[in-house]
Order: structure tokens, then sequence, then C-alpha cells
């Protein structure tokens, strides 16, 4: 190739020159950060290679997912929520770092819905509610005096009837565990495996440089959270996680919202009749709070509430 040829080359799919002059935020919840564009007339097209140079560490902005606010009126996943949910104006599109889509974000909730109010996109005082959609369906967010509540709707085990009998599904292998521990896979939407070990020392020891092997794993792959229950479990009708994730698309992360919904569920399970339905989930980026309700439609929710922030702005040069 010589150097005209070079110049007129076709951009690389991950080259984001030619979205120069787009403005973006950076914002995160207990660690889990994300990229965060406004796309109001539904005109921005990423690829997945696109996204993956925005949330590169060394070479871009940075972030564990992309996040676009976009008027559920122009996607067809959108449309379809509008029918039944006529108020979920704003979508949250997300994807993972890898430029892959997923379904759910809990994290990336309340960041979007805190993204949507800084840029004066909707107006949601304390104590009021927003529905949003997302490819997980349409969830409820109240703003509260420490962040956001979001209702992140009903949970359900992946591998149903091999979890009710055995309290666990697969096995799960991870380097720095001498041998595959037992585990749970518990959909929130998204896809989760939780671990249970029995102690921090083993946490800590636990690398999550490269993935867990999940047997079997669920259909779409999976997250997998490595849970310590605290000693004692509860305290004042409260239970205490803490978690480590490695999450699909990412790798490990400093929190996952949706982690530590499935978390508290599979350690519910475990602990059986008289477990609590309130549980504190810590995370190496701080902690989430998750608790199970009946929803309006007779099934059990789980509430996930945290902080919000929003870090920075900017513009892609
Ligand atoms: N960090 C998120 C989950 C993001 C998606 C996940 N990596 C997947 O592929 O399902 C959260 O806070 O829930």
């Amino acid at each position: 190739m010589d150097a005209s040829q070079a110049v007129t080359a076709a951009p690389a799919a991950g080259d984001t020159a030619s979205l120069s002059g787009l403005k973006f935020s950076k914002g995160h919840g207990t660690g889990n950060d994300f990229v965060l564009i406004a796309d109001p007339n539904g005109a921005l097209s990423l690829s997945p290679e696109q996204v993956a140079a925005l949330c590169d560490r060394h070479r871009g902005i940075g972030g564990d997912g992309l996040i676009r606010a976009v008027p559920s009126r122009l996607l067809p996943e959108g449309q379809e929520l509008l029918t039944a949910h006529p108020d979920a104006e704003w979508f949250m599109d997300y994807r993972n770092g890898d430029g892959s889509l997923s379904e759910m974000c809990g994290n990336g909730v309340r960041v979007f819905v805190h993204f949507l109010i800084a840029e004066g996109l909707v107006n949601l005082p304390a104590g009021e509610s927003l529905v949003i959609g997302t490819r997980g369906g349409v969830k409820t967010i109240v703003r509260t005096a420490a962040g956001y509540a979001v209702d992140m709707g009903p949970w359900a085990f992946i591998f149903p009837g091999e979890a009710t009998a055995r309290a666990m599904d697969s096995l799960v292998s991870a380097e720095g565990l001498e041998v595959a521990r037992p585990a749970l896979s518990v959909s929130m939407g998204n896809p989760h495996t939780v671990v249970a070990l029995a102690e921090m020392a083993e946490l800590e020891a636990t690398q999550l440089f490269t993935a867990p092997k999940v047997d079997p794993t669920p259909p779409h792959g999976t997250n997998v959270e490595f849970v310590v229950p605290s000693e004692p479990l509860v305290h004042d009708g409260t239970g205490t996680i803490t978690m480590r994730v490695h999450e699909r698309g990412v790798g490990e992360t400093q929190s996952c919202g949706t982690g530590a919904c499935a978390a508290a569920v599979a350690i519910r399970h475990w602990a059986g009749q008289g477990a609590p339905d309130a549980w504190n989930v810590h995370v190496p980026g701080g902690a989430v709070g998750v608790k199970f309700f009946v929803g309006p439609e007779g099934h059990e929710h789980v509430e996930l509430s945290g902080p919000a922030v929003i870090v920075a702005t900017g513009t892609l040069s």
C-alpha cells in the first residue's frame, strides 16, 4: 500500500474519528463505570468495535460499558414496550465494554436516570418515580435521599428443575481456587452464576483476570459472582454478603447491580426458611441494597438501591 492509499483507506470498524464532536458523560454506580451518550433523535449508530474503542481504558474514554439514552419510540425494542407502558419515554441502550449487548445493567439503570436528569431530559424530584425501557423490560426507578431504588422485576432460576431439587446446578472453576465449586444460576433479565465461598481469604485468593469456567454454562453465557455470606449472616433483620464479580463482556468489575440481586437470591435460597428479605451486598466499589417484595401482578420482585455519580462531561476530539 502506498501513502495515498493509506490516506483514503476505509476507516476501521472501531474507528471513532467519525464520532468527532460527540458529547459524552462519564459516570459510575459503586465503581461500575459507564460512558453515557444522549441520542434524543436516535441518529447515532455505534458498531461493537466503536463501543469497545470508547470503553478502552488506555486509548478511549474508559468504562465497563456504554449507555445510549434514546427515546423508546425510535427503537424497535422500545416501540414494543410502549404499547403496554406508554410512560416509558426513554430507553437505556446498554452495551458491555467489549461491544456486546446485554439485556440489563442494575448499576447502569441508576446512572442512566441520573444522566437523564443532569442533561435536563427528565425532571425527577426526590420521592418521585420514573419508568424507563430496557432490553430486559420496563423498570421503575424512585429517586431517594441516598440515590435511586429500582424495581428490577422478577428473578428466575436459569435451570429451574436442577436448582430447586439440589440447590446448585453447575460447577465453577477459577484460578486460585483449588477445586471446582457448586453454583446456582439466576436470571435477572441477564444471566448470573453465583458461587458461595467459605471465607474472605478464598475470595481474595480467587483470580479473575481470566474468565471462570462454568459447567454447564447458561445458553447466552453468564456473569459469575463469588460470594461470602457474613458471620452471622443476619443482623437486625438484614443479611450481609461480600461479593466479587467477573462480568460477561467485561472482566472483573468493581460492582454489578444485577449480580448483587442474583447473589441475594442464591444465598437466601441456600439459607432456607426464615432467611431475610433485605440484604446489603458489599462489593469492591462500595455497597448496594437488595430487597424482595411482591409485585403488583403477584410475583416476587427484586429492588436494587444505591448511588449514582456523574464524574465528567466532554466532547470527542
Ligand atoms: N454491571 C451490570 C451488568 C452489565 C451487563 C453484564 N455484563 C451482562 O453481560 O449481562 C450491572 O450492574 O448489573
